[in-house]
């Protein structure tokens, strides 16, 4: 269940099936129990109402009403129109519930101890207000769980965004492939547990549909992990230029920390003069090189990947050194003041960019280098890739890899943790040495923001920058031991 599908290409996917001989009311039977099985192996029997809407979701709620009556709860069910103005399978399932069907008001919820929220689901067409905006309010309020079928009501689908207010569920059931506003913000938020049920769908059908966004997980780009040969030395495996800062040396020293963990053979760390000494004394394995050199050093194709902007300074130098290396066409990761230096004249950097290279922006920074685009995380990062040419990684706790060829992922690792001073410079260094080592741009982005995330949950609470290196053997050791033998 890697792919994530578009509210549209979902429903591409029902219809297909449908075609193919499995009835909608199958589809929405198999739906209803698998929320069915999802509340009753958490909650025991009690007092449950199920808040129904005009459409499908609602169709659902009134399988849930029934199976949750059968299964011995006290089930309410209230309804947002005439039950003689529902269609299709909704229709035939009102039919079926022989329960009382209620007018949807805030008398609904006295004395319910568990809330089904079928509303809306993926057919949201507008900003919800008025009374549905009030009950919504009211729900959230109470404390009882709330169960979102499909989307959280009121959660777009495909953006993750808030159409006016929204459902906060403690669980949220969906069927067949996640959407991408499950896993944006604030919808990630929103679903609270977020579990995807089979209700029939074929896997073949799915992959007809040729989705490119996926869940970043290992599936996806572990083939393209460049192991190293048994009879490999430590050239095979990439000589990466760590540019450095002259008085801001964390920012690379954690570069260079979390490239050689990755695996790059060889790493130099190239910089002012005056800061060689310190970069040196912080581990025996690096080289140093004086920044003045770093032309010279970059005509030896052997130095086949760069990672510049942890701590480098922002302005016109960091510009043309930028420039400059480039022209090599080498592997490239350009992140923090890399990317605030171009600020004033980004296309001057779009033009430049010819070789592998990713773009490792938070929101501060894509937004001032891509002022002009806007939208949701996923659609911004798949529109500035393909203006860049780069792979762009928009940073965050719904962080979104897109390549300019469309391809893109949703980090679905939730690692707060990793909020803290230093952590982005630690990623950009894996993804510069995955790349070091071979690994296609796009998919040593998602490897190291897959890496970087694990680590995160992983050490959990406590967590500094310095930390997430030390813990990639364990994760690369994970990796390498899943690999079929
Ligand atoms: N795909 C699958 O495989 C399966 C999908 N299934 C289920 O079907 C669901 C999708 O059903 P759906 O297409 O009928 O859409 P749904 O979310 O019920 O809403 C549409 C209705 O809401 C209305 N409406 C919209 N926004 C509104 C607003 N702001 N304020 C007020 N009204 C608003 C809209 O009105 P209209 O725009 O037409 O005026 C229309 O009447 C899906 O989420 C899943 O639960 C399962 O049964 C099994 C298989
Ligand atoms: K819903």
């Amino acid at each position: 269940m890697l792919e994530i599908l578009t509210t549209e290409q979902m429903y591409d996917a029902d219809r297909k099936t449908i075609e193919a001989g499995t009835p909608g009311d199958v589809l929405m039977e198999n739906a209803g129990t698998a929320v069915v099985d999802e509340i009753t192996s958490r909650w025991s029997p009690r007092s449950a109402t199920v808040l129904c809407g005009p459409g499908n979701n609602g169709g659902d709620g009134f399988v849930i009403a029934r199976l949750l009556r059968n299964a011995g709860w006290s089930v309410r069910l209230g309804l947002l129109c005439d039950v003689d103005k529902l269609t299709g399978d909704a229709a035939l399932n009102a039919k079926r519930w022989d329960g009382a069907v209620e007018r949807l008001s805030p008398a609904l919820l006295v004395g319910a101890e568990l809330i089904v929220d079928c509303l809306f689901g993926a057919g949201l067409a507008r900003v919800i207000d008025g009374e549905i905006a009030d009950l919504v309010h009211t729900v959230n309020a109470g404390n009882v769980p709330l169960i979102a079928v499909d989307v959280p009501t009121g959660v777009d689908g495909n953006t993750g965004e808030i159409r006016g207010v929204a459902i906060k569920a403690n669980l949220t059931v969906t069927f067949c492939r996640a959407k991408p506003g499950h896993y944006l913000l604030p919808g990630r938020v929103l679903c609270g547990e977020l579990v995807i049920r089979d209700i029939g769908i074929a896997d073949q059908t799915v992959r007809d549909i040729r989705p490119t966004l996926m869940r970043n997980d290992p599936a996806c780009w572990r083939a393209g992990i460049h192991w190293p040969d048994l009879d490999g030395h430590k050239y095979h495996r990439g000589h990466l230029l760590a540019v450095g800062g002259a008085t801001m040396t964390g920012a690379t020293r954690l570069v260079a920390r979390a490239a050689r963990r990755v695996g790059a053979g060889l790493l130099t760390v190239v910089a002012e003069p005056a800061a060689l000494p310190v970069y040196a004394s912080d581990s025996p394995g690096i080289m140093t090189a004086p920044i003045a050199n770093l032309d010279e050093l970059l005509k030896d194709c052997r130095h086949n990947a760069v990672v510049i902007g942890p701590g480098f300074g922002i302005g016109d130098e960091t510009r043309s050194r930028i420039i400059q290396l480039l022209h090599y066409c080498r592997c490239t990761v350009l992140d923090a003041d890399a990317l605030t230096s171009f600020s004033e004249q980004p296309s001057t950097l779009f033009f430049a960019i010819q070789g592998p290279t990713v773009l490792t922006p938070h929101e501060g920074e894509f937004a001032r280098l891509f002022p002009d685009i806007e939208g949701d995380k996923l659609t911004r990062a798949r529109a500035a890739a393909k203006r860049s040419g780069a792979t762009v990684l928009i940073k965050g706790a719904d962080t979104v890899i897109a390549a300019p060829d469309g391809r893109a992922a949703i980090s679905v690792i939730n690692a707060p943790w990793l909020a803290t001073a230093g952590s982005g410079d630690v990623l950009s260094g894996i993804i510069g040495g995955l790349m070091a080592q071979g690994m296609d741009m796009f998919d040593a982005a998602c490897m190291a923001v897959w890496l970087h995330a694990r680590a995160g949950a992983d050490i959990g609470p406590g967590l500094i920058a310095e930390d997430i290196p030390k813990h990639l053997p364990v994760l690369l050791g994970e990796l390498w031991r899943s690999l079929p033998k």
